[in-house]
């Protein structure tokens, strides 16, 4: 909720100054968006893509603007453009090398944080509220492997190519809530370490509960999420052990463009752990004549 400006400097002046040059180089009109679940309106159901729009706090009405953006230039200019709403997304690459690295300028989130509790790194972990009203107290959210993440971003490129100029929104998600003290006990279960916990205050902008319906994204991308909650955990605390003490490594990749994913064991965020594998889908199966982008502007909240 802090330093507003912020989010629309990186968020909505970074995107559109992309597009500007995109179209003075005619680069390409396909654009994939890593938007994400907060432009939603708080709700307990399950939010599907047709769910009201009402963000909550700075970084939902910068997502939400980066969509209409898109959405204009797709009516005014025939652009193909994907906006991707994820839901949390958490978990490791497969290598155990690239996951989220909590830098100082970074938000502080759930997953990261409690490697943190586990690697002796934090005393505890502190839970933004346990009066809820939802299962335990605690806020509920859909945490997604970053892997199914790629997967989605492969098959939303697979869609622009087979169709017509026009704008789509896919949730991404696998439909199942977890509360933060579910999450932390998945956690303590990978790691096999004690997780301390204080409750705390609520934190403000954040919502109780939010879950995907991501039916859309199944029948028309043909994707589904495969990997499981504990396979988030796991894989996780695989990365914590590959990197743990390596703080330099992590200090120096984390800055790196999330377009170019160094070769074999940096580490970064998680979102370079998604755009290796898109690069490895495309390579391997793919020969096209048209340029595509995918753009992770912006989805990285700078400050809460
Ligand atoms: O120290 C912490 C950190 C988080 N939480 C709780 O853990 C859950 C997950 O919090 P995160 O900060 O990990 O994730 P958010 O739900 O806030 O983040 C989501 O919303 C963000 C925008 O606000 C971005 O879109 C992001 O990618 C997406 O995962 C929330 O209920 C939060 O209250 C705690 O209890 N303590």
């Amino acid at each position: 909720m802090r330093e507003p400006l912020r989010y629309y400097e990186n968020n909505v002046v970074g995107l559109l100054n992309l597009v500007k040059v995109l179209k003075r180089h005619h680069v390409s009109k396909s654009l994939v968006l890593s938007s994400s679940c907060t432009v939603y309106r708080p709700s307990d159901a399950k939010i599907s893509e047709d769910s009201l729009l009402e963000p909550t706090c700075p970084y939902g009405n910068t997502k939400r603007v980066q969509e209409s953006m898109l959405q204009d230039l797709v009516e005014s200019d025939g652009w193909t453009v994907s906006c991707l709403r994820y839901f949390n997304p958490a978990g490791a690459h497969s290598s155990g090398f690239l996951g989220e690295v909590l830098y100082p300028s970074s938000p502080l989130m759930l997953v990261p944080l409690l490697r943190q509790v586990a690697l002796g790194q934090r005393k505890e972990l502190k839970i933004f509220g346990d009066d809820y009203d939802a299962k335990d107290g605690t806020a509920m959210r859909d945490y997604i492997h970053i892997q199914d993440l790629a997967d989605a971003h492969v098959a939303a490129l697979q869609h622009l190519l087979a169709g017509e100029a026009a704008f789509h929104v896919f949730n991404l998600g696998t439909g199942f809530g977890r509360s933060v003290l579910e999450v932390l006990q998945a956690y303590q279960d990978a790691s096999g370490c004690e997780l301390q916990y204080k409750i705390e205050q609520r934190r403000a902008g954040d919502a109780a509960v939010a879950v995907a319906d991501s039916k859309l994204a199944n029948d028309l991308l043909g994707w589904y999420a495969h990997r499981g909650f504990e396979e988030i955990m796991a894989s996780d605390w695989t990365f914590a052990l590959h990197t743990k003490g390596n703080d330099s490594l992590y200090n120096e990749s984390c800055f790196i463009s999330q377009h170019l994913v160094p070769e074999p064991y940096e580490v970064g965020n998680v979102y370079r752990a998604m755009v290796k594998e898109i690069q490895k889908s495309l390579k391997a199966g793919w020969e096209h004549e048209h340029s595509f982008l995918v753009t992770s502007i912006g989805h990285y909240p700078v400050c809460h």
